[in-house]
C-alpha cells in the first residue's frame, strides 16, 4: 500500500498545475535567446551567454551522413567568452555585424564543446561568409516545449484508453503498486554483477508497474539498467528505453551492440555519437527491403522527369504527371513501411524523452518504458515516453542535482518536482531499491557522501577503496599525491569574493590556490587530463580559464561548473567553493545536492579550496569541512601564494 498518499497527486491537478508553469520556463529561456527575447542588443546578449561574437571558422569537415561539422575559435584564438551554449543546443550562425533579426546563413545542432573552440553540425556548408567574422546565436528549445504540452493535453484527454491506462493510477497515488508474488530468479549475462545490482535487477524484474533503481554516484547504474534491458529482451518484452540527454542514450546503445540485441536508436543523426550510427534508425531504414523498392521508383521518377521535359505535346505531359504522382505516393508509403518495419522488428527502441513524441512511435506500444537520469528529468518529459507503456523503470539518484529551471517562479511552484522523487516520496522501498557498492572513489572520499545522504549504507569495492593518486603509472609519491582529502583555507588570507556584471560570484585568489595545486599534482607527474577543477559558479570557471591561459602542460585539465560536471570523474577533484564575505553567507553552495555531486566526482583525491569561516556559517558545509579537516590533510592558502 502506499505509504504516503498526502503526496499524491491527481492527474486532473498535476495537468493543470504543470501546464502554466512549462509556459513560463518556455517564457524564462525565449527571454535569455536573443532573437525573439527582451534583449534587443547584440552585447547584451553576449553577456547573457545566449550569443558567441567575433567567431572564425577554423575547419570545415563532412561526417555523421553527409552533414557538415564546423568549428569555431575566438578571432583572437583565446578562449570562448563565457556562455551558455551546451550540446545539442540549435543555433544560428550570422555574419558578426549582422543585424538583429537577420536572417541567419545556416541552422545548426552543437555538436561539441571545448574552451577554446564550438563545433556545429550543419545539413549543408553555407555558402558564403565562413571566411568572414561571424557569430553564433542559441535558440529557445521550443519543440521541447511544444512537446510537453501536447503531452499534458492528450494526458488530459485519452489517458485512461491508452497503453499506460493501469500505471495512471499508481503514478498519481490512486492504486498502491503490485509486484510478483515470488521474487522473480534471473541468470545474469554479467557475471560480475554485485549482491546489490543483483537484488534490485531481481526486484525490477518482479515489478508489475513501477519500479525505481536508486543509484548513487558510482555505482553502476547504468550497468544494472543494461542487464535489466537484456533479461527483459529474453523474456520477450518490447521495451522504449530513454533518458533525458542523448548521451546518456547513446551509453546504452554502446553497451548493448556487444549483446547483440535487436535495437534500434531514434533520433537526428547529428545528435548521436559516431560510434552508435549503425543502430541509428536512418541507417537500418537504408538496408530493408522497402528501402531498396523506394529506391527503385526515385529511379523511375527521376527518368520520368527527364521524359517530363522533354514532352512536347499535352496530353503525354498530363499522363507522365500522372504516372509521377503515382509513383510519388507509392514512394512514400514505401518509405513509412521501410520506418515502420524496423520498428516493429526491433525488441529495444532507443530515444530522448523528447524524442519519443516522434510520429515513427505513433501506435506503437511497449511492455516496458526505461528512463535512465530519471532524477534529472522533468517530470511531464517523462510522461511522453510513459504514456506509450504499461509498466516503468526509472533509474537515477534525486540526492545528486535535478534538471535545470530558467524560471524561478516555475521552479518554486513545483516544475523542477521529478517524478522519480515524487514517487520516492509516495512509495519509499516498497518500490526502490539502491545499489551500494561503488566502483569510483576511495573510501574516504565516498564515506562524507555516504554517511551524510544515503545512511552510511555504500561500501567501496575493493579495486578502488584504498587507490591513491601515487599508484597511478608515472605519478611519484610527493606531499601533493599522498593526501585522499584536502582542505584548503582560504579563510584571512585576503581573497573576498566579487561579483560580475551578471551578478555571478567569483574568487580570483582561490582560482590562483587552485591552479597552484594542479600544477603541484602535474609536477609529481599526474597528466592533466586526469585532473579537473570545479566550482558552482560559472564567473569563477570563467576565471580559472583564463588564468590557465595556453599552458601547454595544464591543457588537457578539465575546468567545469560542478552541474556541467554531473555524471562524470577525474582522478583528482579540485573544488573552489569561491564564498568568503564578512556577511558568512553561502548562497547555493548549500544545496546539499550540488555538494554531493562535487565530492563525488573524485576518483582518488578530492581537494576542496574555501573559506572554512564564511562557509561554516552553514551546518551542512560546517560538518563537511570538519569531516575534511579529520579525514584529510589541512594547509592554509597562504601555503600556496608563499610557494
Ligand atoms: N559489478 C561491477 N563490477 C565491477 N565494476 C563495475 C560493476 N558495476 C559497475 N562497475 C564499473 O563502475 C563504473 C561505473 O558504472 P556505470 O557507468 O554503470 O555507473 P553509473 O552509476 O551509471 O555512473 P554514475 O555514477 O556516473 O551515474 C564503470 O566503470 C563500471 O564498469
Amino acid at each position: 500500500m502506499a505509504k504516503n498518499r498526502g503526496t499524491a497527486m491527481s492527474l486532473e491537478s498535476f495537468v493543470s498545475t504543470m501546464a502554466p508553469l512549462i509556459d513560463m520556463e518556455k517564457e524564462a529561456e525565449i527571454s535569455m535567446s536573443l532573437t525573439t527575447g527582451a534583449s534587443r542588443n547584440i552585447e547584451t546578449a553576449q553577456k547573457k551567454g545566449t550569443t558567441i561574437l567575433n567567431l572564425k571558422c577554423v575547419d570545415v569537415q563532412t561526417g555523421l551522413m553527409g552533414k557538415s561539422l564546423l568549428e569555431f575559435q575566438s578571432n583572437k584564438g583565446d578562449v570562448l567568452p563565457p556562455h551558455k551554449f551546451g550540446n545539442h543546443d540549435v543555433v544560428v550562425l550570422k555574419l558578426n555585424k549582422a543585424d538583429l533579426g537577420s536572417s541567419p546563413l545556416a541552422q545548426g545542432v552543437v555538436y561539441r564543446l571545448r574552451d577554446s573552440s564550438i563545433t556545429v553540425v550543419f545539413d549543408e556548408v553555407p555558402e558564403e561568409g565562413l571566411n568572414t567574422s561571424l557569430r553564433l546565436e542559441k535558440l529557445a528549445n521550443e519543440v521541447t516545449y511544444r512537446r510537453m504540452k501536447d503531452t499534458l493535453v492528450q494526458m488530459s484527454k485519452g489517458v485512461l484508453r491508452g497503453p499506460a491506462s493501469d500505471l495512471v493510477p499508481v503514478l498519481f497515488g490512486e492504486r498502491g503498486p503490485t509486484v510478483a508474488k515470488k521474487e522473480v530468479e534471473f541468470t545474469p549475462f554479467n557475471k560480475s554483477l554485485d549482491q546489490s545490482q543483483r537484488d534490485a535487477i531481481s526486484k525490477a524484474l518482479s515489478s508489475k508497474d513501477v519500479f525505481l533503481l536508486h543509484g548513487p554516484p558510482g555505482t553502476g547504474k547504468t550497468t544494472t539498467v543494461v542487464e535489466i534491458i537484456l533479461q527483459e529482451v529474453k523474456r520477450g518484452s518490447k521495451i522504449l528505453a530513454c533518458a533525458a540527454s542523448n548521451i546518456a542514450v547513446d551509453n546504452i546503445v554502446e553497451r548493448l551492440v556487444p549483446h547483440k540485441v535487436k535495437l534500434v536508436r531514434v533520433g537526428h543523426p547529428a545528435r548521436l555519437l559516431p560510434q552508435v550510427l549503425d543502430s541509428a534508425l536512418d541507417a537500418q531504414v537504408l538496408k530493408g527491403d522497402n528501402s531498396a523498392l523506394a529506391n527503385d521508383i526515385r529511379k523511375e521518377m527521376k527518368a520520368l522527369n527527364g521524359k517530363l521535359l522533354k514532352a512536347k505535346d499535352r496530353n503525354t505531359r498530363r499522363g507522365i504527371q500522372k504516372d509521377l504522382r503515382a509513383l510519388g505516393k507509392e514512394e512514400r508509403k514505401r518509405q513509412q513501411l521501410a520506418v515502420s518495419d524496423v520498428i516493429k522488428n526491433a525488441d529495444v527502441i532507443l530515444t530522448t524523452l523528447t524524442g519519443a513524441l516522434t510520429r515513427k512511435l505513433d501506435n506503437i506500444t511497449f511492455d516496458l518504458v526505461i528512463i535512465d537520469e530519471g532524477a534529472q528529468a522533468l517530470e511531464v518529459a517523462c510522461w511522453i515516453a510513459l504514456l506509450k507503456g504499461s509498466r516503468c523503470i526509472l533509474a537515477g539518484d534525486h540526492l545528486q542535482l535535478p534538471p535545470t529551471i530558467q524560471s524561478a517562479e516555475a521552479e518554486k511552484k513545483g516544475l523542477g518536482i521529478t517524478l522519480f522523487e515524487r514517487l520516492a516520496d509516495l512509495y519509499g522501498d516498497e518500490i526502490k531499491s539502491m545499489l551500494t557498492v561503488q566502483y569510483r572513489m576511495h573510501e574516504r572520499i565516498m564515506n562524507w557522501s555516504s554517511e551524510e545522504l544515503y545512511d552510511g549504507k555504500i561500501t567501496a569495492h575493493s579495486s578502488v577503496a584504498s587507490h591513491m593518486v601515487y599508484d597511478l603509472e608515472n605519478v611519484e609519491k610527493s606531499s601533493a599525491t599522498e593526501a585522499t582529502l584536502l582542505l584548503v583555507d582560504s579563510a584571512g588570507c585576503d581573497m573576498e569574493e566579487k561579483k560580475d556584471e551578471e551578478e555571478s560570484t567569483y574568487n580570483e585568489g582561490e582560482a590562483e590556490v587552485a591552479m597552484a595545486h594542479a600544477k603541484r599534482l602535474i609536477k609529481s607527474g599526474v597528466r592533466s587530463c586526469d585532473i579537473g577543477i570545479i566550482t558552482p559558479y560559472a564567473a569563477q570557471v570563467m576565471v580559472l580559464r583564463i588564468l590557465r591561459g595556453k599552458e601547454e602542460k595544464l591543457k588537457e585539465m578539465e575546468i567545469s561548473t560542478v552541474d556541467g560536471f554531473q555524471g562524470r570523474e577525474k582522478e583528482a577533484i579540485i573544488i573552489s567553493m569561491v564564498r568568503s564575505n564578512s556577511k558568512k553567507e553561502v548562497g547555493f553552495l548549500k544545496d546539499q545536492r550540488r555538494m554531493n555531486v562535487a565530492v563525488t566526482r573524485a576518483r582518488r583525491q578530492c581537494c576542496v579550496v574555501c573559506d572554512t569561516e564564511t562557509v561554516s556559517s552553514d551546518a551542512f558545509l560546517k560538518r563537511m569541512i570538519e569531516y575534511f579537516e579529520e579525514h584529510g590533510e589541512y594547509l592554509s592558502a597562504s601555503d600556496y601564494t608563499n610557494w
